[in-house]
């Protein structure tokens, strides 16, 4: 298993405490592409956050490549993330004074990848912006935004990528063409996938669909 939770969950607030997460379990196999459904609030993106290491479980375990996401410092945590993970959120979290291609290199430079900025144009050719690669952030649209966050995820390689609604932002013609090629990476890197989404069509070609329902799996 690459991701393996247990009785995960999740509290936030102090005055008036929330149960955001109730007791998940979860496994997700090497390879293997998860979608997750499930009302406005239910619960995704702080599932996702806990799943990648971007938030720390109130309790429960959360076994990630082997790794307990639990115990790990931050510090620890990005070194487990690097090259290894992908992770592309809904508010997209790209450098503002870096260009697209800058923004794409990063993960590439921390990996310590040779040749990051040709990989880097070469990710943003592959999502439709090979036009785009040196403007800056707040020069693109919340679309091509979005295209670079995935080639930012994709580009080192990851044996796992979580997405946060990665096509929420794209017409169908283009959407289409990023979820191909989120596959296609997915198939040659054997990687693991796990995708919020409300796009029936994008939940239908993974393996297995899950629907969280107020912080719990049904
Ligand atoms: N820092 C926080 N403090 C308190 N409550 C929070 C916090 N962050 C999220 N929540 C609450 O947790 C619940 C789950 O939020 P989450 O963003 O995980 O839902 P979601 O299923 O991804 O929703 P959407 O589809 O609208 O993005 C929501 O009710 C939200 O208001």
């Amino acid at each position: 298993m690459v991701i393996s939770a247990r009785d995960v969950r999740l509290t936030l607030g102090a005055a008036e405490p929330i149960g955001i997460l109730r007791g998940i379990d979860l496994d997700v196999a090497r390879g293997e592409s998860v979608a997750l459904l499930g009302a406005s609030g239910s619960g995704k993106s702080s599932l996702l956050a806990v799943l990648s290491g971007l938030e720390r479980a109130t309790s429960g375990s959360v076994q990630v490549a082997g790794l307990d996401f639990t115990t790990l410092d931050e510090d620890a945590l990005a070194i487990a993330r690097r090259g290894r993970i992908g992770i592309v959120l809904q508010a997209f979290h790209l450098f503002p004074t870096m260009t697209a291609r800058e923004n794409v290199a990063v993960p590439l430079e921390l990996a310590g990848i040779a040749h990051a900025s040709a990989l880097a144009e070469d990710e943003l050719i592959a999502v439709g912006l090979g036009h785009r690669t040196n403007h800056y952030p707040a020069q693109l649209s919340g679309g091509e935004q979005q295209r670079v966050a995935i080639a930012r995820a994709l580009a080192p390689r990851p044996s796992l990528v979580f997405a946060d609604e990665p096509t929420g932002n794209l017409d169908a013609v283009t959407g289409a063409r990023i979820v191909d090629l989120l596959f296609e990476r997915q198939r040659a890197a054997d990687a693991s996938l796990v995708i919020i989404t409300h796009d029936p069509a994008l939940a239908r070609r993974c393996d297995r669909t899950l629907e969280l329902v107020d912080g719990r799996l049904a």
